[in-house]
């Protein structure tokens, strides 16, 4: 399971995520509500090693992910899926994939069965495998990155604002995607502003503000919440 305890992380004298404690469970989809600048994405660099916390600690099956080796943490099943993409645009989507299993370039036959596993998840890449990524639509892109993620063979996917940016019936096919991902045995922490969308496949989920974790319920107790509602979803 994931375990955060008491997680402090700080940018110079600006506290950006306050002491949080909070845990995934195997199998579960999680999901981190919050608007812009509550500190997700401070949250998701600290999971994959890339930014150190000044306090507390963050593990994954017993594993440390705070130990500044953001290469370890992939090889101990844990991959993010980060805000934006982040693709080599000028690479072809297969190249960009094939980037995303670095830690396993030993097994060349794994990769190649997970491409083929990525393709059956978003078909539509599959007459767009050579194409260069900054040329695909952006609900094409966002598949890319997650299956680039998926290259790694998570066990936990970190999945940062998959829907931004994209029209509501792609955000639909995104979020299916990582619902059968989920039931593929990967656990996912999926951080959303669309809260709709993000509660409606997750388990469970957290508020978060200014750094804070403020609430935490099921999905449906979260759903129901009058502070979630007026804040999150609009009503
Ligand atoms: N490198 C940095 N240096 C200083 N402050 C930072 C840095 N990165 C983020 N912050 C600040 O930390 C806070 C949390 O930012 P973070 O990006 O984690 O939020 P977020 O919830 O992911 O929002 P967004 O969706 O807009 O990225 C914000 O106030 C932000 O301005």
């Amino acid at each position: 399971m994931l375990e955060i305890r008491d997680l402090t992380v700080r940018y110079g004298a600006f506290t950006a995520l306050h002491a949080l404690n909070l845990s995934v469970q195997p199998g579960e989809i999680v999901v981190l509500l919050g608007a812009n600048g509550a500190g997700k994405s401070t949250l998701f660099r600290t999971l994959s090693g890339l930014q150190r916390p000044a306090g507390g600690t963050a593990t994954w099956n017993g594993t440390s992910l705070t130990t500044g080796r953001p290469e370890l943490n992939v090889a101990s099943g844990v991959a993010q899926c980060p805000e934006g993409r982040l693709l080599f645009p000028e690479l072809s989507v297969e190249k960009n994939l094939r980037l995303g299993a670095f830690v396993h370039r030993r097994d060349p036959a794994g990769t190649a069965r997970e491409l083929e596993r990525a393709y059956d998840l978003f078909p539509a890449l599959i007459e767009k495998r050579h194409a260069p990524a900054g040329s695909l639509s952006g609900g094409q892109q966002q598949m890319v990155a997650i299956a680039r993620a998926l290259m790694a063979r998570p066990q936990l996917l970190l999945l940062d604002e998959p829907s931004l940016g994209l029209a509501p019936l792609v955000v639909e096919q995104v979020f299916s995607a990582v619902q059968r991902v989920n039931e593929t045995g990967v656990t996912v922490l999926l951080a959303e502003q669309n809260a709709f969308a993000a509660l409606s496949i997750a388990h469970r989920g957290y508020v978060l503000e200014g750094g804070r974790l403020t609430l935490e319920g099921t999905q449906s107790a979260l759903m129901t919440d009058d502070r979630v509602r007026s804040a999150y979803l609009g009503v």
